[in-house]
């Protein structure tokens, strides 16, 4: 390879960089304690990552105004798709690279919400670190007036594979639809694999692999298989999903396209009749609202890293490490 490592990375800081991509390469399971050079730190918790599951609140909402199983099932794949470009690639739009971000303390919280529109109810979001070496973050977001929950927890496996990191995505969602009928229906949502590639360069950016999946109580199931390069004709973030009836591996519905992008409706038979997109998520999209720093309690997280996360967007790491060790050693001798 001519290419010199770390074409992204600020002169002075190559040198711990590749010191860094070597521990991974070394460390297997969980990379949360690594010690990572100033340039790839984020300065945003673990524990907001739950949030990106409601930045499309309508698609949310929209799942509770379906009539039938089918729909509803539609319904929930349409919504979980059009999460996945807030999850997987709204750092590098916002931050320039995928980043390291804060790893939470043990009871470390997130409170947000959406507020209220002429077009849906507020949901609310709660999350609460549970674990902190291993990492397990879990949540709750709730839209009361719709019936809708979605409860989960989200840990990570990492492993280091042909110069790229491998997340294997430990938990998983569990969707609780409130029906008319008094019943609820529930859907249990698996996570797909994430590959972290540019690492060489410095500019790391995720795709999604392998196969996830949303197993409805009513029988319905999406089956959803994720591509990147050189794979479907070579674009990043493509994406088929198969939609099948209760008892039958035989598709009823499928969709397709770039999940950070559009898609469309591809079903057999009816495929190239369907012109409306399946989603389209080039639009704006809504970020939490949170309570002002002032009034949160020292738990939660934008509070509880508030100076770290300035020493980090200020550039001022001094600031950082101090603070940071103030937090681990406050955590681990409380008074
Ligand atoms: C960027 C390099 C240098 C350091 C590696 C940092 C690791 C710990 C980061 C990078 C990308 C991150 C993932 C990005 C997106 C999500 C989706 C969210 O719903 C759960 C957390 C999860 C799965 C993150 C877990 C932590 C993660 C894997």
């Amino acid at each position: 390879m001519s290419e010199e490592i770390g074409e992204a990375v600020p002169q002075s800081q190559k040198s711990s960089w590749a010191t860094f991509i070597k521990q991974i390469a070394s460390v297997s399971g969980d990379l949360s304690s690594l010690t990572a050079p100033p340039f790839i730190l984020s300065p945003i918790s673990l524990t907001e990552f739950p949030a990106y599951w409601c930045e499309r609140p309508e698609l949310f909402a929209a799942i509770a105004d379906t009539n039938t199983d089918e729909e509803r099932s539609v319904a929930v794949l349409k919504w979980f798709i059009s999460t996945l470009k807030g999850q997987y690639t709204s750092r590098n739009e916002k931050l320039g690279s995928e980043k390291k971000p804060l790893n939470p303390v043990l009871g470390e919280l997130f409170y947000g919400y959406w507020p209220a529109t002429a077009t849906r109810p507020r949901t609310n979001l709660v999350v609460e670190q549970v674990s902190h070496h291993p990492p397990i973050t879990a949540y709750y977001i709730t839209n009361p007036d719709k019936g809708l929950t979605l409860t989960g927890h989200s840990a990570q496996k990492t492993s280091f594979s042909a110069g790229s990191i491998i997340v294997k995505q430990i938990g998983h969602a569990v969707l609780n639809v409130k029906l008319p009928s008094g019943q609820t229906e529930e859907f249990l949502i698996t996570l797909p694999k994430l590959r972290i590639d540019g690492l060489w360069y410095g500019s790391p950016y995720i795709e999604l692999t392998d196969t996830s999946y949303i197993q409805s109580s009513t029988g319905w199931l999406s089956t959803i298989e994720y591509k990147g390069k050189g794979y479907f004709g070579g674009k990043s973030h493509q994406f088929k999903a198969v939609l099948s009836p209760p008892g039958s591996n035989n598709a009823a519905r499928t969709f397709e396209g770039l999940w950070h992008i559009t898609s469309k409706e591809t079903s057999p038979g009816r495929g190239s009749s369907i012109l409306d997109p399946f989603t389209d998520v080039q639009g704006p999209k809504e970020e939490v609202t949170v309570a002002p720093i002032e009034e949160q309690n020292d738990w939660e997280s934008r509070k509880l890293w508030k100076l770290v996360a300035k020493g980090i967007r200020e550039s001022d790491f001094d600031l950082a490490s101090r603070e940071k060790s103030k937090i681990e050693v406050g955590i681990l001798h409380p008074q």
